[in-house]
């Protein structure tokens, strides 16, 4: 029941107002281009482990009225940062079907259609996702680009339940799969930088991950993504379509973003 959104009265512009971090420093997404890229030799692939979750357990689909988010397994986790990150919870952003351009990061002014983020928390430091959320080395997020392309028979693993998630708070379980095909094949490229949670409360606490190769989901499936899902309870008078849940990039003065490709 947090009271923000992406539209109206308590739209973005309003966020600081009730989450003060959200005005702040270090805040995400950004638009990557090219004088503010460095490239950074020291930058490891990233390394999934314990990805391959089994048919026999099962994952928790929530629509939590702000995106569509899949609970994820403690077992998972990634390794490559300076701690051991282990996964939480992921969910996407979109925007529309009239405005296909819902990724919250951009490159070279560019929206994606839409992204993917799993979202992980320092577990060599702190116990779970909330005592870690407002740490400065509390979160590492990856974020995956997604374009229109083949129907992705991975992506279906999650799209093909949005029917049992339409409204606010509903949840269904997903069979166990291998998480680690909704990520590119190239985990070495990806942009990195110190950034923030792009919803409140705005933390700036996010070691952002953001691969350089997107990946493909048919136009279908983007379609489903785009027109499934609302923000309100199944009764609620005013329904309000889940659409463009992204937040607009942010200034991006004196900070650098390290890549771990040369050209
Ligand atoms: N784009 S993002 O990766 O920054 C990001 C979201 F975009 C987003 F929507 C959520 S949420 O939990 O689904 C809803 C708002 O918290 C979270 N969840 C995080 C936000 C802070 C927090 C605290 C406890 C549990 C989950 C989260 C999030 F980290
Ligand atoms: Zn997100």
């Amino acid at each position: 029941g947090s009271s923000w959104s992406y539209i109206g009265p308590d739209g973005e512009r309003m966020w600081p107002k009730r989450y003060p971090f959200c005005g702040g420093v270090f805040q995400s997404p950004i638009d990557f281009h090219n004088n503010i890229l460095q490239y950074d030799s020291t930058l490891l692939p990233i390394k999934p482990e314990g990805y391959n979750v089994p048919l026999t357990e099962q994952f928790v689909l929530t629509n939590n009225g702000h995106s569509v988010q899949m609970s994820l397994s403690p077992a998972m986790s990634i390794r490559g940062l300076l701690s051991k990150y282990s996964a939480a919870q992921l969910h996407l952003h979109w925007g529309n079907q009239d405005k296909q351009e819902g990724s919250e990061h951009t490159v070279g002014g560019r929206h994606f259609a839409a992204e993917l983020h799993i979202v992980h928390y320092n577990s060599d430091k702190y116990p779970d996702l909330q005592t870690a959320a407002d740490k400065a080395d509390g979160l590492a997020v990856l974020a995956i680009l997604i374009e229109i392309g083949s129907f992705n028979p991975s992506y279906e693993k999650i799209f093909s339940h949005f029917q049992d998630v339409k409204y606010k708070d509903q949840k269904t379980l997903i069979p166990g799969f291998n998480v680690q095909d909704l990520l590119p094949d190239r985990l070495d490229e990806y942009y990195r930088y110190e950034g923030s949670l792009t919803t409140p409360p705005c933390y700036p606490s996010v070691l952002w991950t953001v691969f350089r190769k997107p990946v493909q989901i048919s136009a279908k499936q983007l379609l489903a993504l785009e027109t499934a899902l609302y923000c309100t309870h199944p009764d609620d008078p005013a329904p309000l379509e889940m659409v463009n849940n992204f937040r607009r990039v942010q200034e991006f003065e004196e900070r650098v973003v390290s890549v771990s490709f040369r050209e």
